[in-house]
């Protein structure tokens, strides 16, 4: 059957690293006859430049007639005094969190074997690899607090340029929802969950950790559930990670707190993302940004797309076998000592530092060659 995918690349590197993303996705075409019928459309600069809106009607409509979304990056130094509704972050990836209902946002951060002399941390700290699952709310909190409350006085305010205002706002099937997912991966995985809020000092966060013990409780009362302020969980993460496994927190710290867990996997360049919706609905996209210091120089890590391609297979259209080749694909590179320049360290042998166009072409490399060891064993 055919597979709708919009393709929205997006600003900065997001068209490099999307090219790389959709070599991936017609090789695994081709060797597991599916047929995706992708759709382009802009978004974000990009958009703004042609339509005068980042998110412009033909986009949606890409959209709405896809079965997922496949995302680059938007945003970019071009677009950032625009009148905020305007500008590529809250004029159309948050309004595409928020139409979609895209509430679920799953930020694996996995450590590759092979680059473990890439990571941020001494080995000994990541002996035995790193496997994180960090659970991110996403249409919530303070990235949607200002569509939730009307305070007239407090706006005139803002808007005389006295002062500026967010809010932070979560009701309990928000948090109840986020906790049904993490518990489900956790369930999946080692039956342990670390919820992270600021409960010392938000009331958000008060409310945050009550609904998530209550949850746990009542509904997974064999998940080892612990809590932990932001603050010592951003400590934690970068001196000893390996006592985590999945993560469940609100939309900013989950934000702030997947950076952090991609530096120590080597790159921000390595981290995909699945945001996700109850309906299945997804939108696929690399945790990063749209890197305008490094945006049209070939140099940019496309493992993230490619990996965000990954989970687009197997969580908008159930394909695992078909995201497990890709991974493989990718370790096959990692392992035979190819980096992009952000992976690269003095370790790296001479003509093994490749351009963002040069990893795609790898990954499809040893897709073909696990292929054709697949079709030789069936033959025998
Ligand atoms: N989902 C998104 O579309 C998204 C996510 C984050 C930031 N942004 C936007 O991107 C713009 C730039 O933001 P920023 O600079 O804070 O964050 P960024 O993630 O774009 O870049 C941070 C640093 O990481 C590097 N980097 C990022 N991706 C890389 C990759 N694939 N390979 C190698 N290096 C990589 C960049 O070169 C830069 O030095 C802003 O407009 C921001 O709002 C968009
Ligand atoms: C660009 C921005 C709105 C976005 C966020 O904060 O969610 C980004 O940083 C991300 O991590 O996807
Ligand atoms: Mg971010």
């Amino acid at each position: 059957m055919k597979k709708r995918i919009a393709v929205l690349a997006g600003d900065g590197i997001g068209p490099e690293i999307m090219k790389e993303g959709l070599k991936v996705l017609d090789a695994i075409a081709k060797q597991f006859n599916h047929i995706f019928d992708y759709k382009e459309a802009l978004v974000g600069g990009c958009a703004y430049d042609k339509y005068g809106h980042p998110l412009p009607d033909e986009t949606k409509e890409v959209c709405n007639n896809s079965d997922a979304i496949y995302f680059g990056a938007v945003g970019g130094p071009k677009w950032e005094n625009l009148p905020p509704e305007l500008t590529p972050e809250r004029g159309a990836l948050l309004p595409l969190r928020g139409t979609y209902n895209l509430f679920a946002n799953l930020r694996p951060a996995i450590i590759f074997g092979p680059l473990a002399d890439a990571a941020s941390l001494k080995s000994e700290r990541l002996e035995g690899g790193l496997d994180i699952l960090i659970v991110r709310e996403l249409t919530g909190g303070i990235y949607f607090g200002r569509n939730k409350v009307k305070t007239l006085t407090l706006h005139e305010g803002a808007l005389q340029g006295n002062y500026a205002v967010d809010y932070m706002i979560y009701s309990v099937p928000e948090i109840e929802r986020i906790a049904a997912v993490a518990c489900d991966a956790a369930m999946k995985r080692n039956k342990k969950l670390t919820s992270v809020d600021k409960a010392n000092v938000l009331e958000s966060s008060k409310l945050w950790r009550k609904v998530v013990t209550d949850y746990v409780q009542s509904h997974f009362p064999q998940i080892q559930l612990n809590h932990m302020y932001v603050d010592n969980a951003a400590m934690q993460l970068a001196t000893n990670p390996k006592q985590f496994d999945v993560i469940v927190t609100e939309n900013m710290f989950g934000d702030i707190l997947s950076d952090l867990a991609s530096a120590i996997t080597g790159s921000i360049g390595m981290l995909p993302s699945a945001s996700l919706a109850k309906t299945g609905f997804g939108l696929f996209e690399p945790i990063h940004g749209s890197a305008p210091d490094i945006a049209g120089l070939n140099k940019a890590n496309p493992l993230a797309q490619i990996l965000s391609g990954a989970m687009l297979l197997k969580y908008a259209f159930g394909l695992n076998r078909e995201s497990k080749a890709i991974e493989e694909a990718i370790m096959k590179a990692l392992e035979n000592g190819y980096r992009t320049a952000d992976l690269a360290n003095k370790t790296t042998q001479e003509g093994k530092i490749l351009l963002t166009s040069q990893m795609g072409d790898k990954v499809v490399e040893y897709l073909m060659v696990k292929s054709e060891t697949n079709s030789n064993e069936k033959m025998i």
